[in-house]
């Protein structure tokens, strides 16, 4: 529920309108509103390209999007809208605009921002990338001492590893269609040992780095760059050539990349109009083009811009990131929950909720408004998960029969493993599909229906009882393909953007994370042993018992 609203005398007619159906809403049960409907599924799922969006288990009514539609034309959604898409600086507290729908733009097509054409720059920068990835893929890129590379390991962190690795992961079905020998790593913790894992396994004569930094001043990244650096010079000697065959970079600093080393032709530019957690479709995809080659990169790019165009154009009623978005509000605002579970129902799309939690909550987790002022309302929600069917066996007992609500993402593909080579070869594997499917499916239903889904529930005792009505909604790709995928991510970058005008927060700057790595600069220095002003018991406390050992 919306913080204070009692105060609802105060509040625009639209909201009062909302709340009042959420008033005459929560008495109702998922159960009681599907056996009253039995043309609930049609009426509340749509369609984009590949992607099926189901809210009929969500705690709405038809007219519920009515209410919502409203709320959303209050808040001028149709201009944030044209906004975003006009390349103004919707990234008000950084004065930038938000263009990464640009860098899925087709060949040709005309975006004149500023006087700047975007479209032409983003496309001959993918063409640089393109040929770096042919090149790597073709097996021409050879390390200081004439081997072919055949490892690649991107180190970057949040924005420049998370989605990268997200998509990596999720296509590696396509990555096998390609048939190249190449293996694409990553290493993002600051600690360094995801990285030392990983030298232990490869060899320096055939690996190549991506150092993978928009800013190119994280330290995480450049840390682990550092250590690179040295082990490669321990391994290979300080010869001449080393940093050119082994390490390129993906930056908007272009100096600092020089600086560090980088020869220029191995350097990668994106702009500061594209966002870290928005930057998987520039040439921050490398590792993904590297895996799955350019073709199916820009199959990926071509999926998120038919899901642009949907959300540009497409009536709110039908439109998947207005729906997704608005339902989520009501979810946060009107029923008062604030968590909710990204489930994916294939192994192949383990990172997507890793993924989810920056981009949701990286934007969205704000609580001051585009002027300044403290929000009266929640935001963001806690979002978190795992591939469903490990999660049933971690934390859906909380889902089913705890105290807290949780609304949910179902997600999963509808088909898997019709080749005729898979079918043949492992019909076992198709039945495993079913199987997932089925439990998703399942799993719904019951957190839907509760004890309605069971048979003679009355007369079970009260720890075997589900309570339901929890809110859920799925969403069905045709099949795990680029095209899928890159209308998936974009769906969820807009429904974001959606709850951020609502919310009437910039979804696109995270303040919140820099204060943090200021301290540990100062902690760092006082760790070291150095002489540091005063700070608090815990920390002092800390410290000291560390340097004791
Ligand atoms: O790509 P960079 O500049 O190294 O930043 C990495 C990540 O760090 C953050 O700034 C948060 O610390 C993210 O927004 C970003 O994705």
């Amino acid at each position: 529920m919306i913080v204070d609203m009692q105060d609802r005398a105060g509040m625009s007619q639209s909201w009062q309108a909302l709340l009042a159906h959420g008033d005459a809403m929560c008495g109702k049960h998922l159960a009681d509103i599907f056996a009253a409907d039995s043309r609930r599924f049609k009426r509340l799922t749509r369609e984009c390209g590949p992607l099926v969006l189901d809210i009929s288990k969500q705690r709405i009514e038809e007219q519920t999007l009515g209410y919502l539609m409203d709320v959303a034309r209050e808040q001028r959604l149709d201009s944030w809208i044209a906004r975003l898409f006009g390349g103004e600086r919707v990234n008000d507290s950084e004065g930038r605009a938000a263009m990464h729908w640009a860098l899925r733009l087709p060949v040709g097509a005309e975006c004149d921002v500023d006087g700047v054409d975007v479209a032409a720059q983003v496309h001959a920068e993918l063409d640089r990338m393109e040929a770096i990835v042919n090149q790597i893929r073709a097996g021409q890129w050879r390390g200081a001492t004439g081997e072919v590379v055949t490892d690649v390991i991107n180190i970057g962190v949040g924005g420049s590893d998370l989605g990268p690795l997200m998509m990596t992961e999720a296509l590696t079905d396509s990555r096998k269609q390609t048939a190249s020998p190449l293996r694409v790593h990553f290493a993002s913790t600051m600690d360094g040992s995801q990285l030392s894992q990983l030298l232990r396994r490869v060899s320096a004569h055939s690996t190549l780095f991506v150092i993978s930094s928009k800013s190119f001043s994280t330290i995480d990244t450049l840390s682990n760059a550092e250590t690179a650096r040295h082990w490669l010079q321990r391994e290979l000697g300080n010869r001449e050539g080393l940093l050119d065959c082994h390490f390129v970079a993906v930056s908007s600093a272009v100096a600092k990349m020089t600086e560090w080393g980088v020869a220029e032709q191995n350097q990668m530019k994106l702009w500061d109009w594209v966002g870290g957690r928005y930057s998987l479709w520039s040439t921050i995809g490398l590792p993904i083009a590297l895996s799955i080659g350019m073709d199916g990169f820009r199959e990926l790019l071509a999926g998120a811009h038919e899901m642009d165009e949907h959300f540009k154009s497409a009536p709110w009623l039908e439109n998947l990131p207005v729906l997704m978005g608005m339902v989520g509000v009501w979810n946060t605002n009107v029923l008062g929950i604030n968590a909710h579970a990204i489930l994916p129902y294939d192994g192949r799309m383990k990172e997507l909720p890793n993924y989810l939690e920056q981009l949701e909550m990286e934007s969205n987790g704000k609580s001051v408004t585009r002027s300044g002022e403290k929000v009266q309302w929640a935001t963001c929600p806690i979002v978190w998960g795992n591939v469903g069917p490990n999660a049933q066996h971690a934390f859906y007992q909380l889902l089913h029969q705890g105290t807290e609500a949780v609304t949910c993402d179902f997600i999963m593909p509808a088909r898997r493993y019709l080749e005729k080579r898979h079918n043949a070869a492992a019909p076992e594997l198709v039945a495993q599909h079913e199987l997932a499917l089925a439990n998703c499916l399942a799993q719904s239903r019951l957190l839907a229906l509760g004890d309605a889904a069971l048979v003679d529930a009355e007369s079970m005792p009260a720890e075997k009882r589900y309570r339901g009505n929890q809110p859920s909604s799925t969403l069905l790709l045709d099949e795990l393909t680029p095209r899928s995928m890159g209308a998936l991510i974009a769906l969820y970058e807009h429904k974001v953007f959606v709850q951020s005008v609502i919310w009437d927060i910039n979804p696109f700057d995270q303040w919140g994370v820099e204060m943090g790595k200021k301290i540990a600069v100062d902690t760092l220095a006082r760790l070291r042993g150095a002489e540091c002003g005063a700070t608090d018991g815990s920390t002092a406390g800390l410290v000291e018992r560390i340097l004791r050992g």
